[in-house]
Formats: C-alpha cells, sequence, structure tokens
C-alpha cells in the first residue's frame, strides 16, 4: 500500500508502509502459512494504510520453535554478557537514527500526536533500550553460609541467574513500540529468546524494530515477530508448550485468560493490566501545577495510558476552581490528525475503541452524570471531545470500569480521608496521585493508597529506573528498575562440598 494522506513522509517511512508486510521469523521477512490479512488504518481518516498477514498457530508453531532453538544452541544467550550489552546499544543508536521514520509510522498506525510518538515512542524507547542494555552486564546472583549436619565440614553455596528460555510477549496498541520493546529488551539482556505478538490494531512498528535488530546484530531467531489476533495468534502463543514465559499488557480481562493459560503450562508470567487511577487533590493544592499536570496526566495519548488519571477527587473549597480551570483548559484544545504538529487532541486508535468511549459517556449522561465537552472535533476519523464528567452515579460503569479515553471524573469530597476511602474504592491499583504542599498529608496518603506508583503534584511520569505495576486487578510482577531482569531469569541454586 501507499500512504496518500494529506502529509509529506519520511521516504523511509513511505516505502515501509509500501512494502508486503510479513511476519519475521529465523531472522527473515516470511510469509504466513496461510492467506489471512489484516488492515491496518489511519485513525485520523479511517483509510487502510498496511496489510498484515493474520498469523496462523502454525506461524506460532513455527516462530516459537526458531526461539527455542536459538536459545537451546546458546547462540544469544551464552554471548559474553558485554557483547548482549554492546548489540542493544546499537539497537538503541539505531532507533535514534530512524527516529523520525519510526515516530511517523507510529502516529499514522495508532493516531497520537507526532511529537508524542517522537518523545515518548522513540526517545523514551531509545533510553529505556540503553537502559536495558546496562543490565546485561549486572545479572548477579548471592552467596549463602551453610550449617547442614553430617556433611564435610565446608559447604558453597551460590545462586545464578538464568535466562528463562522463550518468551512469549502480548503488547497492546496504546503505545505500540515502546511497550513491545518493555518486553522485548529485559528478555534479550538476559540472554532469553523472544516472540512478539503485536495488537492487531498496531502491528507495524513491531516488524520495524525485528528490522533494526537484525541490523544491530541480533542472531536469527533470538526475536521473532508474529503479527495477528488474540484467539488465534495470542492463543496459540500462550498455550505453546515451548514458550517458558508470558509477558502481556492489556486489559484485566484477557490478562486473566493469559494467567489461565500460563498456569496451565506452568509457564512464568508478569501481567501488566487495567487502572481506574485516582488523582486526590487536598485544598492547599497549587491550581497553577494541578491543572496542567492533570491535563497531562488524563488526557495524555487520548488517555489511552494504562496510568492515566481517571478519577479526580477534590477538597470541596477547590471544586469550583478546578472544574472551571480544567473547562477552560479542554477548551482550548485544537483536534487534528495526529501528524499535524499543532493539534493537540489527536484521535483514538480505532473505530471499535472511539464507540467504546462515546458509549461509557452516553451512559453515564443517561445516569444522571453532567458532561461537558471540549473541542469540536473532525468528522471523519476517530476522535472523541475531551470530557469532564461532573455528578457520575458511584456506580455507573464510568465511575468504575477502566475508560482508556480522554474521560475525566471529577467529585468533590469533604476532606482527605473521604477522598483517600472513595480513591481506594476500586479493583483497580495501577497508579494514583496525591496533590498538595503539606508533606506530612503526602507521606501519610503515599504510604495509604492502594496503588503499585504513587506520584505526588504529578501524574503519569514512569521511568525506566523505578518499578511499575499493579495492586489488586491491575496486574502480577513489576518492570523495570534494577531487579527488572528477575522477571525473565530463574535462580538456580548451586551447592558445593567441599
Ligand atoms: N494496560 C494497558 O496498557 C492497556 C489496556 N487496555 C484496555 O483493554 C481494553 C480492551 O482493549 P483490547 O485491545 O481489546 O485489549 P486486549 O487485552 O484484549 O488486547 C491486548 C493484546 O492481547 C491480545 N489478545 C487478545 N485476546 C487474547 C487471548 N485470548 N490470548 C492471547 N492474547 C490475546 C491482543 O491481540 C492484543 O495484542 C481497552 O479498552 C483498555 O481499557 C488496552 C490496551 C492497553
Ligand atoms: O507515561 C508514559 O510514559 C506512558 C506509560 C504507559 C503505560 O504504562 C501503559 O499504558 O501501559
Amino acid at each position: 500500500m501507499a500512504y496518500a494522506g494529506p502529509f509529506t513522509i519520511e521516504p523511509a517511512a513511505a516505502r515501509f508502509l509500501e512494502r508486503d508486510a510479513a511476519l519475521f521469523i529465523e531472522g527473515a521477512f516470511c510469509a504466513s502459512d496461510g492467506n489471512e490479512r489484516l488492515a491496518v488504518h489511519d485513525p485520523s481518516t479511517g483509510a487502510v494504510i498496511a496489510h498484515v498477514p493474520d498469523a496462523t498457530a502454525a506461524d506460532v508453531d513455527k516462530a516459537v520453535r526458531s526461539a527455542h532453538a536459538a536459545f537451546s544452541d546458546g547462540r544469544w544467550r551464552d554471548l559474553r554478557p558485554a557483547d548482549r550489552e554492546r548489540v542493544l546499544l546499537r539497537l538503541a543508536d539505531l532507533l535514534e537514527e530512524r527516529g523520525e521514520a519510526a515516530a511517523q509510522i507510529e502516529t499514522l498506525e495508532q493516531g497520537k500526536s507526532i511529537n508524542l510518538s517522537r518523545m515518548l515512542e522513540v526517545g523514551a524507547s531509545v533510553d529505556w533500550i540503553r537502559y536495558a542494555a546496562g543490565l546485561s552486564t549486572k545479572i548477579s546472583g548471592r552467596t549463602f553460609d551453610l550449617s547442614l549436619p553430617g556433611g564435610p565440614a565446608h559447604w558453597t553455596a551460590y545462586t545464578r541467574r538464568e535466562p528463562i528460555g522463550v518468551i512469549g510477549a502480548i503488547a497492546p496498541w496504546n503505545f505500540p513500540l515502546m511497550i513491545a520493546l518493555w518486553k522485548v529488551l529485559p528478555a534479550l539482556a538476559s540472554g532469553c529468546s523472544v516472540v512478539l505478538k503485536p495488537s492487531e490494531v498496531t502491528p507495524l512498528t513491531a516488524l520495524l524494530i525485528a528490522e533494526l535488530a537484525v541490523e544491530a546484530g541480533v542472531p536469527a531467531g533470538v526475536f521473532n515477530v508474529v503479527t495477528g489476533g488474540g484467539a488465534v495468534a495470542g492463543r496459540a502463543l500462550t498455550s505453546h508448550p515451548l514458550v517458558a514465559k508470558l509477558s502481556f499488557t492489556g486489559s484485566t480481562a484477557t490478562g486473566k485468560a493469559v494467567g489461565h493459560a500460563a498456569i496451565d503450562g506452568m509457564k512464568r508470567f508478569t501481567l501488566e493490566l487495567g487502572g481506574k487511577n485516582p488523582a486526590l487533590v487536598l485544598r492547599d493544592a497549587r491550581l497553577d501545577k494541578v491543572i496542567p499536570g492533570l491535563m497531562a496526566g488524563g488526557f495524555l495519548n487520548g488517555g489511552q495510558v494504562c496510568a492515566a488519571a481517571s478519577r479526580i477527587y477534590v477538597e470541596a473549597p477547590l471544586y469550583d476552581d478546578l472544574v472551571a480551570g480544567l473547562r477552560q483548559a479542554i477548551g482550548g484544545v485544537t483536534a487534528g490528525p495526529g501528524l499535524d504538529p499543532q493539534a493537540q487532541l489527536n484521535p483514538l486508535a480505532s473505530a471499535q475503541h472511539s464507540m467504546k468511549v462515546r458509549g461509557f459517556l452516553d451512559d453515564a449522561r443517561a445516569a444522571g452524570a453532567q458532561i461537558l465537552q471540549g473541542a469540536s472535533v473532525p468528522d471523519k476519523g476517530y476522535y472523541v471531545s475531551p470530557a469532564l464528567v461532573l455528578d457520575a452515579p458511584e456506580q455507573a460503569q464510568l465511575t468504575r470500569s477502566e475508560v482508556f479515553g480522554p474521560v475525566l471524573t471529577i467529585t468533590p469530597v469533604a476532606d482527605a480521608e473521604e477522598g483517600l476511602r472513595r480513591a481506594n474504592d476500586s479493583d483497580l491499583g495501577l497508579a494514583a496521585s496525591v496533590w498538595t504542599q503539606d508533606i506530612d498529608q503526602a507521606m501519610t496518603l503515599t504510604r495509604r493508597m492502594e496503588a503499585g506508583t504513587v506520584w505526588v503534584n504529578s501524574h503519569v511520569f514512569i521511568d525506566p529506573n523505578m518499578p511499575f505495576g499493579g495492586f489488586k486487578q491491575s496486574g502480577l510482577g513489576r518492570d523495570f528498575g534494577s531487579e527488572w531482569l528477575n522477571g525473565y531469569t530463574e535462580e538456580k541454586a548451586v551447592c558445593i562440598a567441599h
């Protein structure tokens, strides 16, 4: 397919879209075993910009076997750690060099602002690759003194951390490039092999990573990509006996299915799932910080962020001013395609998702909520105007479920205690924020918030050096930080009598 939209794109991005996309197995692009193909849409127009294979179970089997053979013969895991590090650093350099084309492809398939694609999908990903590259050379075990009776006088016991094996990585469509890398990087840094299944909505940049990985020196078979849907390709990956660990980001419902499949096969698993993240604003908070902070926290990437602010609880004296400030801010946003760098509000990733978000708003309106919507949006494309929802009934679907769109509910509370109780009244517990100038209040509330990450006076900042993951139904396991590779390695105890 050729890109036929109104923007000028990099020749490398145009060439990427023009060629016939294929699966990536054993270090090369290859055809699918079946004939089904999936269309990839530009969310700003709905136009089809590419097709990818809808992988069959046989395709997935081929990819897993390739990854397993590469793992078994040690072509990657037995490299010196410093050599794995060097390859990953080269991958970072390549992504940086081709960054503009990568950012444009990401914006074209996902809809997000080109500025965000440059800053996060490419810029932050480059930092994430360099961080993970450094971990390759930091893998270490522990030593122990033993007191076993009846043995020799001396024992030496230590642990080694060894790569788990083939990682089945299942990625979502909100940050297709960055979140795919959050799975691929710890796998490669620790010496594992990978089969990555990107979301069927946004499969293109995974194929771009594969291309760059080969150029960087990742050996054939170590990194494979199968494009396709969850029902066939996803299930085939989660049930494959040669896959040792599943790493999944997406909805809580699918995450549970992936977890069940993992337990059935006794695979290791990491699940990074949904959020319904509260922001608790105390009466002493500075509105000049809160308003831009919650605009970013709630509307970054159109709210399609698992850690996005979603429910604002504000102490009553500040309620009117906060509503007025946010209302003015959403009214000033201009909507347009992601490739227009001036457009601050971009389409959501798919027609299906934009209808789902509009459905949440319609239900809440019918249940008596007052909905203040911002800028008008183009007729064509998957746009949803940013919304501030007042008086949302506590049991409404919009109040309790992950919306994953540009929607903030805002509710006055009598005091911090009521705010905390309502903030914690959710099955989900991914992230939260507290807004106050009072350090004592901040410290107390951060301890009592039921969430994997709590920000004070900011929301939605994620860093490679800070562990990330969910409490409650928001997932299992942690990504990032110095212990990131623990999720991709097994700890083996060695005990020597001498
Ligand atoms: N935590 C996060 O970052 C994300 C959360 N979501 C939430 O999930 C909701 C639904 O979005 P979906 O795209 O339908 O999410 P999903 O969780 O179904 O899809 C995520 C990935 O899982 C795959 N998948 C689906 N069913 C599978 C199965 N049975 N076995 C293995 N893989 C499977 C999909 O192909 C995709 O690659 C969104 O409205 C949003 O609330 C969606 C994307 C990212
Ligand atoms: O703020 C960011 O860097 C984006 C984070 C996105 C997620 O963690 C997610 O949606 O999974």
